[in-house]
């Protein structure tokens, strides 16, 4: 099921079993186009009828109700709304360090420049429910909208064939503040808040996790709107070295695994007796596990372990994966974090689990994935701000740099932009 790999013999083979582009498999590319290009011809039809065929809801009502939501809010477990309220505060905490500021400054002859920070004014925010529903993700997107101070959030899950969506998720979004839920899923949601349809708003940025379906969806209509980032099937790396505990380690492969059959769990490692007990101990324990085939089949195609000759390798090859998620099992994982370059996010030490920072901790758990957490950071407040810059020229420093100015527009040839400055240094009697 975990195919070992030994770096210096296997490079080539190891590159081309892990490979993950932007672009997934043909297949995927040719549904979600049609996808895209039917929502955009023909609106809410082509929604409703995407979602008959991949919720198996025929669309009656499309939103959950304000009244729904309090409702599964105050019928919620208490323990369990106790937690979904601390990992909300925790995740705000966060997030507040991410705010940014205006900035403006004054320069001679009373010349002042800046750069306006504003919020977006209308975002999609995608929580995926396909194979697992999931509040947490609920959170994650919702807590840096509004510490950005986005005005209309727009929030969309799959709902089932009844057109329920998950009790836990409405109990999350009543936490964050949420009152409205649109119950589509998939390419077809996407598609249907990047262009607008008749009962679907156009938005100016969609956010969030999803499997390759959406992921990819997102990636096609950037453009038409923003999007966060390539935040597709769920990835961890963990580096090891002979100090670690193989239960821990197998037990986090799966905890990625268990997301989806498209999710990527590698342990990379110096220790060949670690590589062989998790080899063994992965085999034992998969059957009991509740979504064993998911697991089994996510490790068997984009899971490895991979054997290098000392942990400075083990860095190189996590280098070369860019996870999405990167776990440091080794005595000091201080001293080699200066060595790992690309990663969505990084768990320091064998007590920092992923689910740590997938539920708990506070920064975002929606990450980059496919090796483009090279470029794409964590999904943050700076996703829901952008920036305007701010220029006040006074007529004295017109007068001094006019001049020039115009010269500089002269050597490009645009004559217009030239007299547009020479006409004000002539009212000014320059
Ligand atoms: N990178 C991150 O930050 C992050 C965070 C959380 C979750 N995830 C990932 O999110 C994903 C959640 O996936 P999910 O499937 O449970 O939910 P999802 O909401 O992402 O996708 C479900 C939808 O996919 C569409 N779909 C499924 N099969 C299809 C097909 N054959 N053709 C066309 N469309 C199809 C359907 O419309 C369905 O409603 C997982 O891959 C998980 O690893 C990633
Ligand atoms: N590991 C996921 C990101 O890849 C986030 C998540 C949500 N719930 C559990 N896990
Ligand atoms: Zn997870």
């Amino acid at each position: 099921m975990l195919r070992l790999f030994t770096y210096a013999e296997e490079k080539s083979e190891l590159q081309r079993h892990l490979s993950r582009t932007v672009t997934f498999e043909p297949e995927v590319r040719e549904v979600v186009q049609e996808i895209l290009t039917n929502i955009e011809k023909r609106g809410d039809k082509a929604l409703f009828e995407y979602t008959e065929k991949f919720q198996g809801f025929k669309p009656g009502e499309i939103t959950v109700s304000a009244d729904l939501i309090e409702e599964a809010y105050r019928s919620a477990d208490r323990d369990f709304v106790a937690i979904l309220e601390e990992a909300y505060n925790n995740i705000t905490a966060f997030h507040k360090h991410e705010s940014e500021r205006s900035f403006f400054y004054e320069g001679e002859n009373r010349v002042i420049l800046g750069q306006r920070v504003t919020p977006l004014e209308r975002v999609m925010l995608y929580v995926p429910g396909g194979k697992a529903a999931y509040p947490s993700s609920l959170l994650m997107n919702v807590v840096p909208a509004q510490v950005a101070g986005v005005q209309e959030i727009f929030l969309t899950t799959p709902c089932d064939s009844e057109g329920r969506v998950s009790s836990h998720i409405l109990a999350a979004a009543h936490v964050a503040g949420i009152d409205t839920i649109y119950k589509f899923g998939g390419a077809q949601a996407v598609a249907a808040f990047a262009f607008g349809t008749e009962r679907v708003p156009k938005v100016d940025k969609i956010t969030g996790p999803g499997n390759k379906y959406v992921a990819l969806a997102k990636k096609e209509v950037f453009g038409h709107v923003s999007i966060d980032s390539i935040a597709g099937p769920s990835e961890v790396a963990v580096i090891a070295d002979d100090s670690a505990d193989p239960e821990f380690i197998v037990l986090d492969l799966f905890a990625q695994s268990e997301h989806d059959p498209d999710a990527s769990s590698v342990l990379i490692t110096d220790s060949s007796e670690l590589a062989e007990a998790v080899k063994t101990l992965a085999t034992e324990k998969v059957s009991a596990m509740q979504r064993s085939d998911i697991i089994q089949q996510a490790l068997a195609a984009n899971g490895a372990i991979v054997l290098t000759k000392d942990i400075r390798e083990a860095c190189e090859v996590s280098n070369m994966i860019a996870p999405e998620h990167l776990e440091l099992h080794v005595r000091d994982s201080w001293e080699i974090l200066p060595d790992l370059k690309h990663a969505g996010a990084i768990f320091m030490g064998s007590y920092s689990c992923e689910s740590v920072g997938d539920y708990f901790a506070g920064p975002n758990h929606t990450l980059p994935t496919n090796g483009t957490a090279r470029f794409f950071s964590p999904l943050s407040v700076r996703d829901f701000i952008k920036h305007t810059s701010l220029i006040s020229y006074s007529k004295e420093q017109l007068g001094l740099s006019g001049e020039k100015i115009a010269q500089f527009a002269d050597h490009e040839n645009l004559q217009a932009h030239a007299e547009a400055v020479r006409a004000r240094l002539r009212k000014l009697g320059r």
